[in-house]
């Protein structure tokens, strides 16, 4: 067990899954997906990594404090944890905390979590490839997105460490690179939408 002032306490052995998300609002298709990811890759915790303002995104997104507060309220789930470890370690680019997380818990086997539409502009981000040679990947179906994202540059690039979804279980101790792409009965549910219903549009 590994203790730090970063919040988050971790077994040695444990498969914790890490979803990363501006999360703004929080809503129940972040709560499906981590709860289809807990199920069939077999972990014992999905970690909602709130995002103190994701690096693609224009936008600054509402105060992390009310994301994280509505994120706790939401979940309702003993095995999914919200935490702002980003802010606490100063990280904003995904490697950065990956790196830091494999350095603080070097035996904890973390799984990156995402939606098919964010495998789509996977190859934008920073050092992606690094992501992809340093933990797992876990990508869920979302609606739109699931034949772009199989066709997505970065899912070409890593089509050899593919597994297939009936190796799902796997994921979490296989050897990155490897990456797992299942379907799930799908949420229509984003953040863009109750933000524009919020604004009345
Ligand atoms: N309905 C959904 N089904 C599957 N995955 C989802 C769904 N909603 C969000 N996700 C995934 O959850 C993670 C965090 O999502 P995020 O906080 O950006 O919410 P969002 O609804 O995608 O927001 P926005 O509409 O602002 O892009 C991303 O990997 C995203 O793909
Ligand atoms: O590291 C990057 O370059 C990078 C670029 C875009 C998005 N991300 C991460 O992807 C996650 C999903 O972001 P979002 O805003 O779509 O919810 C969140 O953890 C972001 O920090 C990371």
């Amino acid at each position: 067990m590994q203790r730090g002032d970063h919040g988050l306490s971790l077994p040695d052995g444990v498969r914790i899954g890490l979803l990363g998300g501006s999360f703004d609002p929080p809503h129940a298709g972040h709560v499906h997906l981590s709860r289809e990811a807990l199920k069939r890759f077999g972990l014992a915790r999905v970690i909602w990594l709130v995002s103190p303002g994701n690096p693609l995104k224009a936008e600054g997104p509402a105060p992390l404090s009310e994301r994280l507060a509505a994120a706790r309220a939401l979940t309702g789930h003993p095995r999914i944890e919200v935490s702002d470890i980003e802010a606490r370690l100063g990280t904003r680019y995904t490697a950065d905390t990956i790196a830091a997380l494999q350095a603080l818990y070097p035996r904890v086997a973390f799984t990156w979590l995402m939606g098919a539409d964010n495998l789509v502009q996977f190859h934008r981000w920073d050092r992606w490839r690094e992501i992809a040679h340093r933990v797992p990947m876990g990508i869920l179906a979302r609606p739109g997105s699931r034949m772009a994202a199989l066709n997505a540059k970065a899912s070409r690039c890593l089509a050899e460490a593919r597994l297939p979804a009936h190796a799902a279980r796997a994921l979490p101790s296989a050897e990155a690179p490897a990456w797992c792409f299942l379907n799930m009965p799908m949420s229509p549910l984003s953040s863009t939408a109750l933000r524009t219903a919020r604004a009345g549009g």
